[in-house]
Formats: C-alpha cells, structure tokens, sequence
C-alpha cells in the first residue's frame, strides 16, 4: 500500500524547513523565481538544504530560467529534482534539466476547459522528450504561474494519470483528506495552504496537513476493498 508522498513548497526559513521534516514531509520546494514573495537565492537554498536529514528531496522550482540559470543553480544548491513552472517547452525544460543533469517534474496549470486527454497527452509528450522527466504536478492556472491558493476540478484528472501525479493548487488542512481520498495521487504538494503569511509558513499548519495525508491513507489501508491504483 502506497503512501501519499508530501511536499511543502516555497521555504524561506530555517524553522520552517525544520517544522517541515519534523511533520513528515517527503519533501520541500524552494523557489527561484524573483517575482514570487517566497524567492530564495540558491545560496539561501543551500543554507537551508543543509538542514535536510537524508531521504527528504530538496526541489528546485523555476519558471522560464533557461538552461544556463538552472545549472548555475544546481552547482550552488544541492537540488535532488528540478520543477519547471512556467511556459517552458518540452525542450526547454528537457535542455535545462540535461544541463543541470537533473531529473525533473513538469507543471501543468489546470484550466476550467483543460481535458483529461490533454493532460494524458501531455504527458506522453513530456516522457518522450526526455529521460530525465519525472512525472505531472497538476497546479491550478493563475498569472503568477503558481503559490496562489486556488483549487481546480480535480474530478478532470484520469484515475490512470493520478496515481503517478502531484496534486497540487490551493490545497489546506481543510481540503487535503478529501483530496487525496477522492483522487489518489502519488503525492501532494502545498505552499500558501499552510502559512500564516507568503513565505512564512506556520509549523502548525504543516502538521495539521500531513495528519490529514495521514488520515486518507490509513482509510485506505483499512478498507481492502478500495480499489488499488499500483
Ligand atoms: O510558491 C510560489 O510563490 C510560486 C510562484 C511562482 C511559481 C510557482 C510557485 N509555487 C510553486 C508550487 O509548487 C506551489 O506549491 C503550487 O503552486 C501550489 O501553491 P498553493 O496553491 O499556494 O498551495
């Protein structure tokens, strides 16, 4: 039985990093995106990456960095996996992450008329551009491109895709045991869901959240007759 892996994106602080790993996390995003309130340089990225007991992924996060940005990046931070989150290509994103010798999770923004074949598709083309892909972090499409606390329809979502997705976009401590119970996904990713302002996330809130992970899996568990997606 698979449990639900679990990232808490868009960390500034040491403490937080730490209220993160103490929670459970599986893993922990920084953002190098200098638009975003929760940028960090990847010199702050490896200060608190260094806090990060093994086993618990440290993720960059981009969007439109090019290949060169990326793999400046990942020579001065210890970046296990790279998310591109922009309007990157195909390409571009398996160009960086060739760069950056890296593997990667490709972030497709979920708009209201987006169908399941489209995201199916999209990820076929994205495993066929390169060796390096990882999988989909299905986010909700905003103008900031992401970290805006807005769900989207996740009854959209093939069950044959979220069983090897992220679900991710506006997802809180009210909403995530519904989440996971309805779609199943491989993991879930969250940012403004557990903060008490932008970048600054509440130690409380990531626990609250894993617990409630915790709590459909184990409904899961329990219950045989659950349909298993593996
Ligand atoms: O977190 C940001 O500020 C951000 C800015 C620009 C692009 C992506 C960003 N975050 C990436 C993430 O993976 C977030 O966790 C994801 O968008 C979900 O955010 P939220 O809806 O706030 O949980």
């Amino acid at each position: 039985m698979q449990r639900t892996r679990i990232k808490i994106c868009g960390l500034t602080r040491e403490e937080d990093v730490l209220a993160a790993v103490q929670a459970g996390a599986d893993a922990v995003g920084f953002v190098f995106y200098d638009k975003s309130p929760r940028y960090v340089t990847p010199q702050r990225a490896a200060e608190l990456s260094a806090l990060l007991p093994p086993f618990v992924t440290p993720v960059g996060l981009f969007v439109n960095a090019g290949a060169a940005a990326v793999a400046a990046t990942v020579a001065a931070a210890p970046l296990s996996l790279l998310q591109f989150h922009g309007d990157e290509s195909a390409q571009d994103c398996a160009a960086a992450a060739q760069a950056a010798g890296r593997a990667f999770m490709r972030v497709f923004r979920v708009k209201p008329d987006t169908s399941g074949a489209e995201l199916l598709e999209y990820e076929r083309l994205c495993r066929a551009s390169s060796g390096l892909f990882s999988g989909l972090l299905l986010d909700t499409f905003v103008d900031a491109y992401g970290g805006a606390g807005k769900v989207f329809d996740w009854s959209l979502i093939p069950k044959d895709l979220a069983h090897r997705a992220v679900l991710s976009g506006g997802l809180s401590v009210q909403n995530v045991t519904g989440a996971v119970a309805s779609v199943r996904p491989y993991a879930v990713d969250v940012s403004s869901g557990v903060e008490r302002a932008k970048g600054i996330k509440d130690a409380r809130l990531i626990a609250e959240f894993i617990r409630g992970v915790r709590a459909a899996d184990a409904t899961f568990e329990k219950d045989p007759h659950h349909e298993n997606p593996a």
